[in-house]
């Protein structure tokens, strides 16, 4: 387990941390997500002791980070891709990590053959797409069976099918009782993946909790009416619900239960051909979370925008 506590990081003028606090518990998959330059990829090298933080600690297994020797740190992490030596060769590099970690040259050939580098170990690095190299990251990261994952972006480049083997492979951790902290931007594909998720917007944390938490808090209600669905959508705005008309024509209503709007229709005589509860997207909440704390924004192109 990992617990981020009061963490507060300034390179010249950019506060990128700013007290941050969250917890990264064992036996879970923890989402870190967060609008460009929120100060992700920062958390990520203070929680692995690569860059100090001015203020705040972090305390791994129980032990703050800085009051261990490097060795002891139970610690696996990918940062970014591209950071080796070009002219290595895949096997050469994880060799040197595993000599470096005390570990057998069988522990490089399991690793590799687990990320399906197997084939091309001896092709230099430099030589190797984006995804090759999420990885080999990958692979150098898990080298010590560590009891705590970060992983920053490590779906980048990665293809459908990479994507889908470390969703189980990020899975399997948990399940076997370790830590995950795993950062993206690809949002509905964190949501298949992760347990709980915390956000973060200009350095600070802005929501953590379990993911259905999230999701719920936005439950909302659509249903579909062979019957003039009008006066059922003036009932719900009565009752103080937000009535939407969605684009295949059902009503999708925010503020009632289920429970409550099907007692609506049977007082007017309504039949209902769909009733179902909704819940918002990952996408959604974290749209509507972080509204106020994105530094980039994207605009209309000038021709879309005349
Ligand atoms: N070494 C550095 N020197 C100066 N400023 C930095 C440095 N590293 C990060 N920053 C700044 O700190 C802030 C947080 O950056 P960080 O890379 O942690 O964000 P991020 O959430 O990982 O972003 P992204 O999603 O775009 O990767 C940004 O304003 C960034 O410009």
């Amino acid at each position: 387990m990992i617990e981020i506590c009061g963490v507060t990081r300034t390179y010249a003028s950019t506060r990128a941390l700013d007290g941050v606090s969250f917890c990264v518990p064992d036996g879970a998959v923890t989402g870190f997500v967060g609008p460009n330059g929120a100060g992700k990829s920062t958390l990520m090298r203070v929680a692995t002791g690569l860059e100090l933080p001015d203020s705040g600690s972090v305390v791994v297994d129980g032990t703050p980070l800085g009051g261990r020797a490097a060795g002891q740190v139970k610690v696996g992490a990918l940062l970014e891709a591209g950071w080796v030596l070009p002219r290595r060769t895949a096997r050469d590099h994880v060799r040197l990590v595993a000599i470096a970690l005390g570990l057998p040259a069988s522990r490089a050939e399991q690793v590799l053959a687990f990320t399906g580098l197997t084939e091309v170990a001896h092709h230099p690095i430099g030589s190797f797409s984006l995804g090759m190299k999420q990885r080999l990251g990958i692979a150098t990261a898990v080298l010590s069976e560590p009891q705590t994952l970060l992983l920053d972006e490590p779906a980048n480049g990665l293809d459908p099918d990479g994507v889908a083997w470390l969703r189980r492979f990020v899975r399997e951790l948990a399940g076997q009782g370790k830590a995950v902290l795993i950062s993206s931007h690809l949002l509905s594909e964190l949501a298949q993946t992760v347990d709980r998720i915390v956000m973060i917007g200009r350095g600070r944390v802005l929501h953590e909790g379990p993911l259905g938490d999230l999701l719920v808090a936005d439950r909302s209600v659509s249903f579909a009416s062979c019957d003039d669905d009008a006066s059922l959508a003036v009932r719900c705005r009565e009752a103080g619900a937000e009535v939407v008309r969605l684009p295949d024509g059902r009503l999708r209503i925010a503020g009632l239960t289920v429970i409550e709007v099907s007692r609506l229709a049977r007082d007017h005589d309504l039949l209902l051909t769909h009733l179902s509860a909704a819940m918002a997207s990952l996408e959604e909440r974290f749209a509507a979370i972080t509204e106020q704390h994105v530094d980039y924004r994207a605009g209309l192109h000038p021709a879309a925008a005349r």
